[in-house]
């Protein structure tokens, strides 16, 4: 114990030495930083005079000028005039912004170099630099060579003396677009959208001097309909019109439907015409809701501009028709943004007349006749009565009425940006995107330099050579690995040996080699060599800090990565516990389950989002888990009317499983409904969005069901079994693990159904061979050495692993780190149970618990099941000659003890047992035999 302490002080010691030094180094440089920025930023202002002082330009003695303008002194004034004038100019701030960058991440225990923002700061340095030194050269005489600094002109000269102008531009621009990109890659789309933005302009340009230059007539530019949408929220229906010269007036007027525009009958005055062909054939829409008859008029843009003011805000365009213009309007000179809209128009078809310098509309033209949407389309054709399509307006021919008004209203509907409507994955974290994982700092780094020495290892391997040899079996080699608290002995016999010989001897071994916990492991799977673990006299102790940091967990793809402790050969030992799929701890007690739980459930903190794992945490001793309710809000699940999140009452733990039970179905028929096999195919489909919230769908985050002390869960509230079995039967397809963890090794505890379903198991060391027969299928576990000692047993394959520690002090930090960020509003919800909610269950525990009587054939006919791997009602008729009602029978008394699965369609029946101890087990606890 003193030694441990000693050790741990030693190792507390030299970490915080390391901690000192970093911290040191990570101020001095921080500040040196801040120290350098300031200069630099004065020497922007004072550089004149610094450079004259610093140069002893003016002074008798340069050495000693105190007429250093920068209140950073001389030293500042220096540096800052080596990193601006004689380096990188106007930029040369970021050298000092990097360091202090570099300070602050050596405080925060961040990566230094090559560092995203580092990479970042010195890509602008140098392009800046560039830039300025190409666009600038030594012109101005800024610090005394030039706005890039010497080294931002020299380069400058270099590059464009190589590529000339237009290149250097080209590079310069690629290279900034690329540094942005690089920055931040929503850059890209700024770049995207700049770039259809030009096109765009571009395109108008072209249009407005083809509008302007009479020659240019034919080059109409045309713009289709969805780009203007995607633009700006452009108006939907009305955006886009088109006025073309007609033959005399039609007198046929066609109506849109779909257009919702009233025109009062009065607007029947107009001789308007809709050409349908011409609108179906082409995308621009045309204009005005009743034109007059222009009889021999001239009507210029300029003059229908001047009477038809619209202002562009307002949606919703009033018109009047038919209203008597004020005079003065005709005449009144065009307003001055017409300039600015005609970039707003499409399609403009000019006629031979037209005339350009405003001339006035001519006396017998009805006034307002020729209204529209002054925004969209001012143009009109002059000297030809022109077709007018107008939507829906009921354009009858007819005289022109005189002082009615038509009111006519728009409703300009505001398209989104098509760019701009997300196409995103729903992302989960998104509801805690600033959730931060715990830093592996809060962890204890149990440094220890305890090796095992050479001498210790001779001394070993000449005792195991001894021993073997007293009993006439002679080695051929023998090889050692030495792990944090195991060291392993591979021996490679003489030919001819039996490995069961050695096997025998293994108390004979181990008092010779006068240490508890020897385990031989003969042959070791893969090998054919046998070996023979023998505790370290120093044992080291594996920190959970160390576990963390390993490559293997940190990289880990898993779903639930939980990285345990060391294995023998110094590995740490990682595991998907989503693939366990359930797993089951025992040990005598103070032997380190309390630990090995903390250590799961700390992986699983240090890998998951709040969004993407929850636990429920049953603990009948009240104390282990208390620490965790501190994060209810962020990892935690419970039932609504629950109001504790971690359970301690028996009778609420039943009511919680059960409910978990419910979870589990919906979540089945949540897979079933999407198609989904399991929980990462349906999050997968419904973060891609293939799946309709309105109906239910929802993203699932695992569960890990943690419960402590299950023997004494079992012996208080035996009903807890059924919900327990069903879902380590079901659950596991739908992210429900349970991790079961119990100091009783015992039959009634570990059932022969929960050991069917769990075949990930952990033990701890216990105290009696059987206890781990009862665990593992196997003795072993008490040969362990206690303190985090454990042999993992994964489907039947054996490894022994030294635990990591993970202290309740640093699960407190942990729990405390998490608990300060931003949370959820509430534990994540459990359906709600009561016993009148789901009788099923509760009579389903106590019938299970109703004593029954077994048919005398009942242990014959289970062994053989166990023994042959197969069962079916007509082979029991059949071999045991019963009639088909008593074969039924014995089947549904296997189903109910867990011996069988139950029958899935035409499929045979699963046989729970796979080996006979373990059948053996459960038949003595049931009492049949
Ligand atoms: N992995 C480990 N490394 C070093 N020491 C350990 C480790 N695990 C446990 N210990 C030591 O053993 C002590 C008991 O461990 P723990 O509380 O986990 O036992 P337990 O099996 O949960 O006991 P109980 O069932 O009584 O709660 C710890 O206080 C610690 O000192």
């Amino acid at each position: 114990m003193a030694s441990t302490q000693s050790k741990s002080a030693k190792a507390s010691a030299t970490r915080s030495d390391g901690e000192s030094a970093r911290w040191i180094f990570g101020l001095l440089l921080l500040f040196a930083g801040i120290f350098l920025v300031a200069s630099v930023v004065f020497y922007y202002f004072d550089w004149r005079g610094d450079y004259s002082a610093l140069h002893g330009i003016g002074s008798e003695n340069p050495n000693f000028d105190d007429s250093i303008d920068n209140p950073c002194g001389r030293l500042g004034a220096w540096t800052a005039e080596m990193l601006v004038g004689r380096s990188f100019g106007l930029f040369g701030i970021v050298v000092p912004i990097i360091v202090t960058m570099m300070g602050a991440r050596i405080l925060r225990r961040r990566p230094v170099l090559f560092h995203h923002s580092v990479l970042s700061s010195l890509l602008v340095l140098i392009l800046g630099s560039l830039t300025l030194g190409v666009a600038f050269d030594d012109g101005w005489g800024m610090f005394n060579s030039g706005w890039g600094g010497a080294c931002g002109i020299e380069m400058g000269r270099l590059l464009s003396g190589s590529i000339g102008m237009v290149g250097c531009f080209i590079v310069l621009l690629g290279g900034w677009i690329l540094t942005g990109v690089f920055i931040n890659r929503n850059f890209i789309n700024t770049v995207n959208r700049a770039g259809n933005v030009l096109v765009d302009k571009s395109g108008k340009l072209v249009g407005t001097v083809a509008q302007k230059v009479p020659s240019l007539q034919s080059l109409v530019v045309s713009r289709p309909r969805e780009e203007e949408d995607d633009e700006q929220a452009a108006p939907a229906e009305s955006g886009v019109r088109e006025v073309r010269p007609t033959p005399p007036p039609a007198p046929v007027a066609e109506e849109e439907p779909q257009r919702e525009r009233a025109v009062s009958p009065a607007a029947g005055g107009a001789q308007a015409a809709v050409a349908a062909d011409d609108e179906e054939d082409d995308p621009f829409v045309v204009h005005p809701v009743g034109v007059a008859p222009v009889s021999g008029g001239v009507q210029t843009v300029n003059d229908y501009y001047a009477r038809n003011r619209v202002t562009d805000d307002d949606p919703f365009e009033e018109h009047t028709l038919g209203a008597e213009e004020p005079e003065g309007a005709d005449a009144a000179p065009l307003p001055s943004r017409l300039a600015g809209e005609e970039d707003e128009f499409v399609e403009i078809d000019l006629s031979d007349g037209m005339d350009d310098t405003g001339g006035a509309v001519p006396a017998d033209t009805p006034a307002g006749a020729e209204d529209a949407d002054a925004e969209e389309n001012p143009f009109l054709d002059d000297d030809e009565p022109f077709t007018v399509k107008d939507a829906g307006a009921p354009a009858a021919a007819g005289d022109a009425p005189e002082g009615v008004v038509v009111t006519v209203e728009e409703h300009h509907d505001a398209l989104v940006d098509e760019h701009r409507i997300t196409t995103e994955a729903y992302d989960p974290l998104k509801d805690l995107v600033n959730y931060r994982r715990p830093s592996v700092a809060l962890l204890e780094d149990y440094l220890s330099d305890s090796e095992v020495t050479d001498e210790e290892i001779y001394e070993n391997k000449s005792r195991i050579e001894e021993t073997l040899k007293n009993f006439g079996i002679p080695i051929q080699r023998i090889k050692a690995t030495t792990g944090p608290t195991v060291t392993l002995y591979e021996i490679v016999q003489a030919q001819g040996v039996k490995i069961s010989r050695i096997q025998n001897l293994q108390n004979d071994i181990a008092q010779s080699l006068k240490a508890l916990g020897i385990r031989i492991i003969a042959p070791i799977p893969g090998k054919g060599t046998i070996g023979i673990e023998v505790p370290n006299r120093n044992k080291q102790i594996v920190s959970m800090y160390s576990a963390v940091r390993s490559m293997k967990f940190q990289e880990a793809k898993a779903e639930l990565p939980v990285v345990i402790g060391r294995t023998i050969q110094n590995e740490n030992y990682v595991f998907d516990l989503a693939k366990m799929p359930h797993l089951l701890v025992a040990g005598a007690t103070g032997q380190g389950k309390s630990v090995g739980l903390n250590a799961i459930i700390t992986s699983l903190l240090y890998k998951k989002h709040p969004a993407q794992l929850k636990f429920v945490m049953i603990d009948p001793k009240m104390v282990e888990f208390s620490l965790y309710a501190k994060i209810e809000r962020h990892f935690l699940a419970k039932m609504e009317s629950e109001e504790e999140a971690i359970i301690t009452d028996p009778r609420k733990a039943v009511y919680t499983l059960n409910s978990l039970c419910i979870e589990m179905e919906n979540r089945l028929s949540l897979c079933k409904d999407a198609g989904a096999r399991n929980i990462k195919e349906y999050n997968e489909k419904f973060t891609a969005r293939r799946l309709n919230p309105l109906k239910g769908h929802r993203y699932l985050p695992y569960i890990v069901v943690v419960v402590d002390e299950f023997a004494d869960l079992i012996m208080t509230a035996k009903e807890v079994e059924g919900p327990v079995m069903r879902l380590a039967q079901k659950a596991r397809a739908v992210g429900i693990h349970l991790i079961i963890a119990t100091q009783r090794p015992d039959v009634k505890v570990i059932t022969g159904g929960i050991k069917a379903n769990f075949p990930a198991r952990i033990a701890f060391r216990v105290m009696q061979m059987i206890d781990s027969r009862t665990i593992i299928d196997r003795p072993g576990a008490e040969q362990l050495i206690g303190r985090g000692d454990m042999l993992f047993s994964n489907n039947g394959e054996l490894t022994r692993i030294q635990c990591a520690l993970v202290d309740t002090p640093e699960v407190e930090r942990i729990v405390e780190y998490i608990s300060k960020q931003q949370s959820y509003t509430s534990a994540y919800n459990l359906p709600d149970y009561t016993p009148d909610s789901g009788g099923g269950e509760a009579a389903l525990g106590s019938e299970s618990s109703a004593p029954v009587k077994y048919d005398s054939k009942f242990a014959e006919i289970a062994r053989d099941a166990v023994s042959q791997g197969q069962i079916s009602t007509s082979m029991i008729q059949r071999n045991y000659e019963v009639g088909f009602n008593r074969a039924g029978r014995i089947m549904m008394q296997l189903e109910r003890a867990g011996i069988v699965g139950r029958q899935e369609g035409a499929k045979p029946r699963d046989i729970l047992y796979h080996d006979l101890p373990s059948l053996e087990a459960k038949l003595q606890e049931l009492g049949v035999f």
